[in-house]
């Protein structure tokens, strides 16, 4: 899978362009504040149907303006007998009548999930080391996002639960709950979450070989001893069922649900404790390299190639991360966004191995390739 072509209206200080990307690596290099990482947040518009940078869409649409649009034309490989196929996906949002238009092939969808399965962007920038050093959130979205490009039914079963999930907590908010209705509500609840565990927990099982023969393949010990351990957001030993009933009082006192795959998590521990107390800041930030590379790994095994979106990498990460990193893309075959402040580099990178690459220079929101 490849982003061939992209073009921007109104998104942050970008240019409106049309750009011909290279289906491999795409060097893009400008000074601060010219418009490099605005650029990969493009890119994940469509992938990600969302900012990876802000929360708001507000902040992303161009000043002055009322919405933003990207448009991006994907090719996915060719299979067996079958030739490239080639689809246009388009995606705009407009922040003063909070709506989103999305397009596949000039025909509107409704689901982004429809969109985003062309594009599974993976995202390395100074937030993404959260992964290991953060809270529970970010491991369940690291493996959501997993879960999602390898089992296509998940997205429908988890947008089912968060509103099943909104439904009980309106009930248990209220001071006069309602019992027996708040039973029905949980019998959908306890169906849909053993749903979404299990195709969880199918989807780690897969991840976690990627992630060994990673390890093993980077030659680092400390890592190996890290244990990988995921937690389905209630007791092992107990029934979603039982939990809640045993829970009822503390649940209506917080007014929300408190268990559930809502609180999943993958734990990682070292030597009995959180790797986040455990390894020092560059070993976080290898593992969670090693992490996001056995994620692309397992896709590829499925299939499905990732597309990486590295922002900045020179200043978060070092010299040996780097070259795993550049490596491990080239091997996989994926294509990849990397941005830097200096002009690149690409023999640091691959040495005489250099995968094909364009590189573009950004000034003021402009890309020249150059
Ligand atoms: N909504 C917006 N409308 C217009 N311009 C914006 C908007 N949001 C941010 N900008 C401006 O866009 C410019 C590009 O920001 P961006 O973060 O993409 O730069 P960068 O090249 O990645 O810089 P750095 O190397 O410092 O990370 C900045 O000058 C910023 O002030």
């Amino acid at each position: 899978m490849a982003l061939i072509r992209l073009q921007t209206q109104h998104f942050r200080n970008l240019a409106p362009q049309s750009l011909r990307l290279s289906p491999s690596v795409n060097l893009i290099y400008g000074e601060n504040g010219s418009g490099k990482s605005s650029f990969l947040e493009a890119v994940g518009y469509l992938g990600l149907g969302r900012s990876f940078r802000v929360n708001r869409h507000d902040a992303v649409v161009q000043h002055g303006e009322a919405a933003l649009t990207v448009f991006g034309e994907v090719t996915l490989p060719a299979v067996d007998e079958a030739r490239e196929e080639s689809h246009r996906i388009g995606y705009s949002r407009n922040t003063t009548e909070r709506e989103t238009r999305l397009r596949v092939d000039g025909e509107s969808v409704r689901q982004l999930s429809t969109v985003a399965q062309y594009l599974p962007v993976s995202v390395i920038d100074p937030g993404t080391f959260e992964i290991v050093a953060g809270g529970p959130g970010r491991r369940r979205q690291f493996l959501d996002w997993l879960v999602f490009h390898v089992e296509h039914g998940f997205a429908s079963d988890w947008q089912r639960l968060q509103r099943v999930v909104s439904q009980r907590n309106k009930l248990l908010r209220n001071d006069r709950m309602d019992e027996s209705l708040l039973r029905l509500w949980d019998q959908q609840y306890v169906e849909l979450a053993e749903r979404v565990t299990a195709t969880r927990s199918r989807v780690f099982e897969q991840f976690l070989p990627c992630l060994q023969s990673l390890i093993g393949e980077a030659n680092l010990p400390w890592a190996e001893s890290i244990g990988f351990d995921f937690f389905r957001g209630w007791d092992r030993k107990t029934d979603l069922g039982d939990v809640l009933r045993n829970h009822r009082d503390q649940e209506h006192r917080v007014g929300h649900t408190q268990y559930g795959p809502n609180r999943a998590d993958i734990r990682l521990r070292l030597a009995g404790r959180p790797v986040s107390e455990t390894l020092s800041r560059g070993q976080q930030k290898t593992l969670v390299v090693l992490m996001k590379l056995a994620q692309a790994r397992l896709l590829c095994e499925k299939g499905t190639q990732c597309i990486f979106l590295l922002d900045d990498i020179n200043a978060e990460l070092d010299e040996s991360n780097r070259a795993l990193l550049a490596s491990r893309i080239r091997d996989l075959g994926s294509q990849a966004f990397i941005t830097s402040i200096e002009p690149p580099h690409p023999e640091q990178l691959w040495g005489d191995a250099r995968p094909d690459f364009k590189v573009f220079h950004v000034e003021h929101g402009k890309l020249t390739e150059e």
